[in-house]
C-alpha cells in the first residue's frame, strides 16, 4: 500500500491549521488542557458500553493512563505549528496506528473513539463563546478536521501494519507445525499414551477424582492447546480433539472421583474405562488425520539453534495475549542471556561459542514443556514463552534452567569443557494488550539481574 508522503501530509497539515485563527486553535488548546478529564471519563463510559472496546480498556493500567496520554494527545494535536513540530506529530499518528494494530484494536473502535470526542467538543464547548456563535462553529470545525486528518494518518498506518501482521499469521500457522513432522507427530501421539497409561496407573492404585491427572494439563494437552491449535485452526479435526479432551476432564474423570464406592461395581468401572479409551481412540485418530493433512508445509528456524527465530514473536505472542484473556490464565515472558559470552568466544574462538549456543538451546528445550515457546532473538539472547503460568511458578521454572545450566559442562570442539552461567528476567502476563510492554519488563529485569552480578534471576 503507498503511504502518502510525509512532505505531501505536512504542507496538508499546515494549510489546514492556517486556515482558522490562532485564537481558535488556542481555544482548542486550553479546552482540551481544562476538560482533559472529563473528555477521558466520557470517551471511557462510552467505550465501556460497548462490549468489543471494553476489553481493550478493562486493563487498570490502561485505565489509569488514559486520561494523561488522550491529553497529551489533543494537545499536541493543537499546539504544533511550525513544519518541524507538524511532521513530528504526523510521525506520533504512525506510531499510534501501528500500537494499534499490534495490539489488534479493530479499526471501527478507534473511529468510534475519535466520534466520541469529537461530540463531546460541540457539546462541552458551548460556554466557550458565550456571544460569538460563529468562533465557536469554527473551533468545532477545526477540531473536527484535525481529529479526521489524525484518524487518516493513523489508519493508513494501521492498515499497512495489520496487512503485515496477517501476513505473519497465515504463515505462522503453516509453520507452527511444520519442525519435523514426523517426530512432532510421534511426539505428541506418545505423550497422549503417556498421559493414558499414567491415569490408568494412577486410578488403579486408588487415587481419587481431583489427583488424578487431566488430559488438558498433560504435556500434549499444553502443546494441543497453546500450539497445535493455532496450526490446525479452523479444522473439524481441531475442535473433535478439543471437545473429547474437555469430556475426558469434565465429564469422565471425575466419575473416578469421591463417588468410587458408587461405581465399585466391576461392570461400571470397566464401563467407564472403556469410554475413556474410545475418547483417547478418537484424539489418536484425528491427530493422526491433522498431520496427514499438513505434512507438506516449510519450516523455519534458528538455523543455528533450530529454535524458533523472532519473526513469528508477535504472533505467537498476540495469540497468548488472546487466550489468557478468553480462558483467563497467565503466561510469562522469559528474557535469558549468557553471562560474560564474548570471553568464551575471545578465548576459545568463535566455533566454540556457537557449540555452546547449541549446547544451551538443547538445555533450554529439555527443561521447559513442549507447549512452550523457545526463540534465539539473536545472539546470545533467548526469549521463553512459558504458557499457562503465574509467578510463583515462573520463578521455580527459572531457577531450575539457571541451576541446570550451571551445573552442566559444556563440551568445546577441542574436547575439553567449560562452565557456564545465565541470567534471566521474566513478566507475567497483568492483562495489557500490548506485548512490547511485556517484553520490555522482561527486558528491564534481564538488566537487574545482570546488574546484581549475574547468573540470577529476576521477576518483574
Ligand atoms: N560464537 C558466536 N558468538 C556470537 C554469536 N552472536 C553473537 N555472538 C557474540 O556474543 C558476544 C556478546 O557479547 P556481550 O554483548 O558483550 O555480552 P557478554 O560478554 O555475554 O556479557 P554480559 O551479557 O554482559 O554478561 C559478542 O562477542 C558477539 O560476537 C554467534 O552466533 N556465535
Amino acid at each position: 500500500m503507498p503511504h502518502l508522503s510525509l512532505e505531501y501530509l505536512t504542507a496538508e497539515w499546515l494549510s489546514l491549521n492556517n486556515r482558522f485563527e490562532p485564537q481558535t486553535r488556542q481555544f482548542a488548546l486550553s479546552f482540551f488542557q481544562e476538560h482533559a478529564s472529563t473528555l477521558a471519563e466520557q470517551f471511557y463510559i462510552a467505550m465501556l458500553g460497548d462490549a468489543e472496546a471494553s476489553k481493550y480498556l478493562s486493563n487498570d493500567d490502561v485505565q489509569r493512563r488514559l486520561g494523561a496520554s488522550m491529553q497529551r494527545w489533543l494537545s499536541n494535536l493543537f499546539s504544533s505549528e511550525d513544519e518541524a513540530s507538524v511532521t513530528k506529530l504526523i510521525a506520533e499518528q504512525r506510531k499510534v496506528g501501528e500500537v494499534h494494530a499490534r495490539i489488534d484494536i479493530p479499526l471501527h473502535l478507534v473511529l468510534r473513539g475519535a466520534r466520541c470526542l469529537k461530540n463531546s467538543f460541540s457539546t462541552l464547548s458551548t460556554s466557550g463563546f458565550p456571544d460569538q456563535e460563529n468562533q465557536r462553529v469554527d473551533a468545532i470545525r477545526l477540531v473536527s478536521e484535525t481529529i479526521d486528518v489524525a484518524m487518516e494518518i493513523m489508519g493508513q498506518a494501521y492498515a499497512i501494519s495489520h496487512d503485515r501482521n496477517s501476513r505473519a499469521e497465515e504463515a505462522y500457522r503453516l509453520f507452527a507445525i511444520t519442525q519435523n513432522i514426523a517426530n512432532e507427530k510421534d511426539q505428541q501421539r506418545a505423550a497422549v499414551l503417556h498421559w493414558e497409561n499414567q491415569f490408568m496407573f494412577e486410578q488403579a492404585v486408588g487415587k481419587s477424582g481431583s489427583a488424578l491427572p487431566r488430559i488438558q494439563a498433560s504435556d500434549f494437552g499444553l502443546w494441543f492447546r497453546h500450539k497445535g491449535i493455532h496450526a490446525f485452526e479452523g479444522s473439524v479435526e481441531a475442535t473433535t480433539i478439543l471437545d473429547a479432551m474437555e469430556t475426558i476432564d469434565d465429564v469422565i474423570v471425575p466419575l473416578f472421583g469421591s463417588d468410587m464406592e458408587q461405581i465399585d461395581r466391576q461392570s461400571e468401572r470397566v464401563a467407564l474405562l472403556h469410554d475413556l479409551r474410545d475418547k483417547v481412540k478418537s484424539i489418536l485418530f484425528h491427530l493422526d488425520s491433522l498431520f496427514d493433512q499438513n505434512n507438506e508445509l516449510e519450516s523455519g528456524r534458528d538455523v543455528l539453534t533450530r529454535l524458533l527465530n523472532r519473526k513469528f514473536l508477535p504472533v505467537v505472542l498476540n495469540k497468548q495475549i488472546d487466550q489468557a484473556r478468553k480462558q483467563k490464565t497467565s503466561f510469562a515472558v522469559v528474557a535469558l542471556d549468557l553471562d560474560y559470552f564474548k570471553q568464551v568466544n575471545d578465548t576459545y574462538g568463535h566455533q566454540a561459542g556457537d557449540s555452546v549456543l547449541q549446547q544451551l538451546a538443547l538445555i533450554l528445550v529439555n527443561k521447559s514443556r513442549s507447549g512452550d515457546y523457545l526463540f534465539r532473538m539473536g545472539g546470545e539472547e533467548f526469549l521463553l514463552i512459558a504458557v499457562d503460568m503465574d509467578k510463583t511458578n515462573i520463578q521455580r521454572l527459572m531457577e531450575k534452567l539457571r541451576e541446570s545450566v550451571a551445573s552442566e559442562p559444556f563440551r568445546l570442539p577441542e574436547g575439553n569443557t567449560i562452565n557456564i552461567t545465565i541470567s534471566a528476567g521474566a513478566a507475567c502476563f497483568d492483562g495489557h494488550p500490548d506485548y512490547q510492554r511485556l517484553l520490555r519488563k522482561a527486558d528491564d529485569a534481564l538488566y537487574e539481574a545482570k546488574n546484581a552480578g549475574r547468573n540470577r534471576v529476576v521477576i518483574a
